[in-house]
């Protein structure tokens, strides 16, 4: 059987990373596409020749030519730039709409197959974006935030309970930007809700909130210490999580930005929620309820994406 094929759209510091990781972990053959001359190129030779120290089969190519994407079975979008210091991820929304319309054309005439995931910021409009302009099925258009952030979650939890990662399960739902919603009640270790701990003497209220907060400005904090960029590591695992999961036809329950058409009260928008990840792309949004409390902190992070969306609308005339 052929080994399945990785497009990886933008070879930057995630693009570079999703590939190494992609050949460790031998998903498939991994072409890297970018705009900037010699870039794809060049980080797809360098891996390729990690090869045989690592014992990889699987080949390796890097290109400016759409092409080369072509029957591509996964699509992961990197393409366009990255925030520094002063800026919010909002700031980026102009320009990367505009990769976002190339991506998504070049994406539809070569690869209309693939189950795309969407990284590029602002997340959840240019997702949205991504497919419009694509115009593939929207259960096989996703956009990875919500592994990210509820993996930074996860991290603080871990590091304040002093118990292994493995046991801290966390959720964060609504958009990937400052009003996002890492949700307590949805969060446990060894499966005893957050609530509970507090009662237990485990943590205080004022710690969980600090790291609820730590969490939002998770991208912030990265931005601020490497100064030239935002975070790329933590970012490419996640989205290579949500890749194995439909390869493998794995049936994840992972949080991601998903088109949601009434599911959880939002209609013809893209935005973090729990889903189920297999063989048929986004199989299923799992409608979990919220009280009233998140139900508020979800509508304002909805809210504000909305708005983005209808930024999109205003700059392009093809996406009202
Ligand atoms: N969703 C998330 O959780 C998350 C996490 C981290 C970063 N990001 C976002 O991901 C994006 C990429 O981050 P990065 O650190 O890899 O940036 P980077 O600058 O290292 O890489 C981006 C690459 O895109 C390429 N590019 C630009 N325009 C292109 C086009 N039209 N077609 C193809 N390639 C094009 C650039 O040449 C560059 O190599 C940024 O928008 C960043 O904000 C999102
Ligand atoms: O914060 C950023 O600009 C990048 C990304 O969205 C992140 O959360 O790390």
């Amino acid at each position: 059987m052929a080994r399945p094929k990785i497009a990886l759209i933008g070879a930057g510091n995630i693009g570079g990373t999703l590939a190494h990781l992609a050949a460790i972990k031998e998903l498939g053959d991994v072409v890297l596409f970018d705009i900037a001359d010699g870039l794809p190129q060049g980080k797809a030779l360098d891996i390729a020749e990690s090869g045989p120290v690592e014992k990889i089969d699987a080949a390796m190519s890097g290109t400016s030519d759409y092409s080369a994407i072509a029957g591509a079975d996964v699509c992961i979008v990197t393409a366009g730039v990255a925030r520094k210091p002063g800026m919010s991820r909002d700031d980026l929304l102009g320009i990367n709409l505009k990769v976002m319309k190339s991506v998504g054309e070049g994406i539809r005439d070569n690869a209309p197959d693939a189950f795309v995931i969407c990284i590029t910021n602002p997340l959840d409009a240019m997702v949205w974006a991504l497919q419009k302009f694509s115009g593939l099925p929207t259960h096989k258009v996703c956009g990875m935030a919500g592994v990210l952030d509820s993996a930074r979650f996860r991290h603080f939890l871990a590091e304040e309970f002093n118990v292994s990662m493995r046991d801290v399960t966390a959720f964060v739902l609504g958009g990937h930007g400052d009003t996002m919603v890492p949700s307590v009640r949805y969060s446990t270790v060894a499966g005893i809700p957050l609530p509970d701990l507090i009662e237990m003497g485990w943590t205080t209220q004022e710690k969980l909130d600090a790291m609820v907060q730590r969490t939002r400005d998770g991208g912030a904090e990265i931005v601020g210490l490497l100064k030239t960029g935002s975070a790329f590591y933590a970012p490419a695992a996640s989205a290579i999580e949500m890749a194995e999961a439909y390869l493998k036809d794995q049936k994840r329950v992972l949080p991601c930005a998903a088109y949601c058409d009434g599911d959880l009260g939002v209609k013809d928008m893209y935005v973090g929620v729990p889903t189920v990840i297999g063989a048929g792309g986004v199989e299923k949004v799992v409608n979990i309820k919220l009280n009233k409390e998140e139900q508020e902190m979800f509508d304002t992070s909805v809210n504000a994406v909305k708005g983005l969306v209808d930024a999109c609308k205003g700059i392009d005339s093809s996406l009202a």
